[in-house]
C-alpha cells in the first residue's frame, strides 16, 4: 500500500512526497521511495527516520508498527491517518490518548464504495431486523495470500455497525465446525477465505425464510484504498484534534 500512495500522491499536484517510511531493518533503506513505487524517482530515500515536521502521515503498515506512528505525530503535532488493520488493545488506548493533542482519521476501510457499503449494510439490518421468521446475517470477506489478520477489519466494523442496529446482544461467530448445532437468530457469523492477490471483497448476507439478500463490494485494484487515504490527508488539514472515520471524510456519517 505504501508504494501505491507513494505512486498516486506523486501524479497528484496538491501533494509532495517528503518522507517514506519503514522500519530500521527494511532491506530496502536508502533506495528512492518513487522508484521503488515504479513511478519518477523523487529523490525522498525510503528511511526509518520521521521528519521533524510535515502537513500529514498517512500509515499503512503492521498492527506492532502503529504505536511508533502515534508518538511520532504527537511529537510534531503531525495529523495522521491510520488505515492500518488488527489493532491490539493497547494501541487503541494510544490512539483514543493522542486524539487529545492531534487529529486522526481512522478507519478499516479508505474506500468510497465499502464506506457506502457499510451505510446500506446499517439499512438493511434495520429493516430486515423483524422480518416475519427472522434473518441471518454472515459477512464473507475474501484477500490475498499474504493478508496477516483474519477476519479483515473491514469485516469487523460491518459486524459492529450491523450490532448497533439490531435488538439484544449480538453473538459473533468466526466460521462453523463439527456439531454447532442449529444457528441462533442473534448471531453474526465471518467467513474469511484466503485466495491468490485478491485485493479485497465483502459480501454480507442477509438470509430469510423464502429470501435471501447480499450486498457486494470487490476492488480489482488497491487504488481505491490509496486515493480514499489521500483524500483523509488533504480533509483532515485544520480540522481540531479529535477521532474521525471515513464517514467524516466523505460525508457519509
Ligand atoms: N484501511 C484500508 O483501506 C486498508 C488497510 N490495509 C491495511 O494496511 C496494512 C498494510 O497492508 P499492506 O500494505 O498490504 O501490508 P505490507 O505488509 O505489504 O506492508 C506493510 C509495510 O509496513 C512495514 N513495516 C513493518 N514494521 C514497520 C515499522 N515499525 N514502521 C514502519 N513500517 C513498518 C513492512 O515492512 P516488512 O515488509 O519488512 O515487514 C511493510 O513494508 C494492513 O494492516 C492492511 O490490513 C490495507 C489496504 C487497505
Ligand atoms: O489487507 C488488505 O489487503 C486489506 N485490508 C483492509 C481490511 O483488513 O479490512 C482493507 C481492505 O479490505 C484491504
Amino acid at each position: 500500500m505504501g508504494r501505491r500512495v507513494v505512486a498516486l500522491a506523486t501524479a497528484d499536484e496538491a501533494f509532495q512526497v517528503i518522507a517514506a517510511i519503514d522500519h530500521q531493518q527494511h532491506p530496502l533503506l536508502g533506495q528512492d521511495s518513487g522508484g521503488l513505487a515504479g513511478c519518477d524517482l523523487n529523490e525522498v530515500p525510503l528511511s526509518a527516520d520521521w521528519p521533524a515536521e510535515c502537513d500529514a502521515a498517512i500509515d499503512f503498515s503492521l498492527p506492532d508498527a502503529v504505536g511508533s506512528a502515534v508518538a511520532n505525530c504527537l511529537e510534531s503535532k503531525t495529523p495522521l491517518v491510520i488505515a492500518t488493520t488488527g489493532l491490539s488493545d493497547e494501541t487503541q488506548a494510544a490512539i483514543a490518548e493522542a486524539v487529545k493533542q492531534i487529529s486522526i482519521v481512522w478507519a478499516p476501510s479508505m474506500s468510497l464504495a465499502v464506506n457506502l457499503t457499510m451505510k446500506l449494510a446499517e439499512q438493511a439490518a434495520a429493516a430486515l431486523k423483524n422480518v416475519p421468521g427472522g434473518v441471518d446475517i454472515e459477512i464473507i470477506e475474501r484477500h490475498h495470500r499474504y493478508k496477516v489478520d483474519a477476519p479483515s477489519g473491514t469485516a469487523l466494523k460491518f459486524g459492529e455497525l450491523i450490532a448497533d442496529q439490531l435488538d439484544g446482544e449480538t453473538k459473533h461467530v468466526h466460521g462453523r465446525e463439527g456439531e454447532t448445532g442449529q444457528r441462533s437468530l442473534n448471531e453474526i457469523g465471518y467467513h474469511a477465505v484466503r485466495v491468490g492477490d485478491n485485493t479485497g471483497e465483502h459480501t454480507i448476507v442477509y438470509g430469510m425464510l423464502g429470501e435471501t439478500m447480499e450486498l457486494r463490494v470487490a476492488s480489482s485494484n488497491r487504488d481505491c484504498y490509496a486515493s480514499g487515504a489521500l483524500a483523509a490527508a488533504r480533509w483532515i488539514q485544520g480540522r481540531p484534534p479529535a477521532l474521525y472515520s471515513m464517514f467524516d471524510v466523505l460525508g457519509l456519517s
